[in-house]
């Protein structure tokens, strides 16, 4: 995560991957004649050892960390336990935390999407010193890069469970204050809908990220308050 700007009506959280975090710092550098080639190898090495410690997150001064994603939990086998570690010493280390949780099509259809976001959110609540510093997002797996977008009432159930989950598993004020936000196939189309379920706080942004559309997702944050 690099920047976080807030635009006024709503807090927006830039997060590219580790060769655009790279990228982004070689666009400062260029601006000082920083020699482009060099820019290059270091991109390479930081690929190498991998961005993904806390610590050099923290020394380049980059404050939010998304953990949990699926694609983690399902290529590198991240299981429920080692997210919950991972986000403990993430805000051991002063970081921000975006924890992902979310079911696969096939939990989905067996009945099980509450249990599975539960536990998800179980192991995490578990080791949260800090629930200023965590946001929780709901990306339901099958809708993740796939356009197959939550319906408004299925986000919004989703939503409004874990945010009883929260009220009698960790406390009321943390649930109300807690930032529950959306992934998967948001896009200009469907944000505004989404946005105006009550326990829809904010959105997790992929693909419409990098389009010019991703303007009208961060304006969806007025939803609500219209
Ligand atoms: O999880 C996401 C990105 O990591 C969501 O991606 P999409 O918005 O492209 O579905």
């Amino acid at each position: 995560m690099l920047l976080l700007r807030t635009v006024g009506f709503a807090k927006v959280v830039l997060l590219p991957e580790k060769l655009g975090i790279v990228l982004s710092f070689a666009l400062f550098f260029t601006a000082h004649d920083f020699d482009l080639l060099s820019i290059v190898y270091l991109a390479v090495n930081f690929m190498f050892f991998s961005l993904n410690s806390a610590e050099m997150l923290v020394n380049l001064s980059i404050p939010w960390v998304i953990i949990g994603h699926s694609e983690r939990r399902a290529l590198l086998n991240e299981s429920n336990e080692f997210v919950g570690d991972k986000v403990a010493y993430a805000l051991s280390q002063g970081l921000k935390v975006i924890a992902c949780i979310g079911e696969t099509l096939e939990e989905r259809e067996s009945g099980s999407t509450m249990a599975v976001v539960a536990a998800q959110t179980k192991a995490i609540a578990g080791k949260v010193t800090n629930w200023d510093n965590v946001v929780l997002a709901y990306e339901p797996v099958w809708a993740i890069g796939t356009g197959k977008v939550a319906t408004p009432a299925q986000a919004q159930e989703v939503h409004c469970e874990l945010r009883k989950w929260l009220h009698e598993n960790v406390g009321g004020d943390i649930a109300a204050s807690t930032r529950i936000i959306y992934g998967g196939s948001v896009n200009g189309a469907n944000c505004k809908e989404l946005a105006a379920q009550p326990d829809v706080d904010g959105f997790l942004v992929g693909g419409a990220s990098l389009k010019p559309e991703f303007v009208d997702i961060i304006k969806a944050a007025t939803v609500k308050k219209n």
